[in-house]
């Protein structure tokens, strides 16, 4: 077989495993030229883009990508007066991807995330290499290397995770028990063993660590260089802080919960809009006995937003979480909840009751949640659709 040209096309994955199965959301107000490195690991799958910002810009798609682009322009088309509940001048406007994606998986990337190797595992990655290598040289540097030689591909160990069980009601201490080369550590009940459909995989991020705008401002040289070789699954009961930068999901499984809430433009907040859809997507997990992992595999963000910005967007959030979480703590689901759908209309519902107390802004995001559901159920019938055709 001829030598791959370049190291790029020799991280090239042999199979593109769920090709037909899993669809990119990329949400964006920049170029996408950083597509041109996942090249190798992207170009098997479609892609989903929502352009936010002016509609009237052209966002540029390299060649050779399988896509559809949606601007504000075909989110108003397509979802009439429902478009409301979708976020303008934020990354929040992803979510629309995930509406019309037919599939039944989703993996969603900022458009500053690369992806890395083991360049990191141990050492430090020179900043001037990243800085002046190019491409090539970046991705020899960097392109991560399993035992067995093979490029490890960010997309690949997400869809791994999703594949495989989460062990929310019991511990492993030895993390990960369906890796390979790991198990169910002694002590481990067998009745527990046989774990529980995973529903969102949460990747991590080296360089730029996804830090609150307050973090930001005090640690601006702070660059997070440690890769963690882990997979967790996030315990029952317990909250996280879900970062959309690079996450990917089971959409038949928990799509309906991945709103990513009212952000940015005519909204008093912003940049919260993974962490709430995070929320409500591990109580509804909780709930329906479903799994949260996070850990592997990371990606390499590259941009650092501006803090200041990201504090006038970010300071209600800050106050307002400290009552917003002890909400979601204490959200019971009634047994009668039994599809994401009926266990988001009910959280609206306690939203409403219990949250708009803190903020007229809560009384509005629980509509929108009602909104974004039929939205859901509209675009996504499951039932027979009307005039008695099976859908
Ligand atoms: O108004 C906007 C701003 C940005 N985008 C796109 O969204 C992602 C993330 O943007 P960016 O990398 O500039 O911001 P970060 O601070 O690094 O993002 C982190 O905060 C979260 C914001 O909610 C985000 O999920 C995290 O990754 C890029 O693809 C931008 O092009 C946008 O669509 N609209
Ligand atoms: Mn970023």
């Amino acid at each position: 077989m001829a030598e791959p040209a370049t190291a790029t096309q020799a991280a090239a994955p042999a199979v593109s495993l769920l090709k037909d199965e899993l669809d990119i959301v990329i949400p964006t107000i920049r170029n996408l030229d950083f597509l041109e490195m996942w090249r190798p690991f992207f170009q098997p799958y479609h892609l989903i883009i929502v352009q936010d910002g002016d509609p009237s810009k052209t966002i540029k798609v390299p060649e050779g990508f399988d896509y559809e682009l949606y601007n504000r322009n075909d989110i108003n088309r397509i979802l009439g007066p429902k478009a409301s509940c979708i976020s303008f001048k934020d990354s929040a406007c992803r979510c629309f991807g995930y509406m019309v994606s037919k599939k039944k998986y989703i993996f969603t990337i900022d458009d500053d995330c690369f992806y890395l190797g083991f360049c990191y595992y141990g050492q430090k990655l020179n900043p001037l290499i990243v800085l002046m290598g190019d491409l090539d040289t970046l991705v020899q540097i960097c392109v991560a290397k399993d035992p067995s030689g093979k490029a490890i591909n960010a997309l690949e160990q997400h869809i791994k995770n999703l594949l495989s069980p989460s062990t929310p009601f019991f511990f492993n201490t030895l993390y990960d028990p369906f890796r390979e080369g790991a198990d169910f550590v002694r002590g481990y009940p067998f009745s527990l063993r046989e774990g529980v459909p995973t529903a969102a995989s949460h990747g991590l991020w080296l360089n730029i660590p996804d830090y609150d705008a307050p973090t930001q401002l005090v640690k601006p040289l702070e660059r997070n260089t440690r890769y963690v070789d882990a997979v967790l699954t996030i315990p029952k009961g317990t909250l996280f802080p879900m970062c959309g930068m690079n996450l990917a999901f089971n959409r038949e499984l928990i799509g309906p919960a991945m709103y990513f809430g009212l952000m940015g433009d005519g909204q008093p907040i912003g940049r919260y809009d993974d962490m709430w859809a995070g929320w409500c997507t591990k109580v509804i997990c909780d709930h329906l006995g479903l799994g949260v992992k996070t850990g592997l595999p990371y990606i390499f963000h590259s941009k650092a937003s501006n803090p200041f910005v990201n504090l006038r967007k970010e300071y209600k959030g800050i106050y307002w979480q400290e009552e917003i979480i002890p909400f979601f703590q204490q959200a019971v689901l009634p047994k009668d909840c039994t599809t994401v759908q009926k266990c988001y209309i009910e959280l609206a519902k306690q939203v409403k009751e219990k949250l708009s107390k803190v903020d007229p802004y809560f009384d509005k995001l629980a509509d929108a949640m009602v909104t974004w559901i039929e939205a859901w159920d509209e675009l996504n019938p499951t039932g027979p659709v009307p005039n008695g055709k099976a859908a």
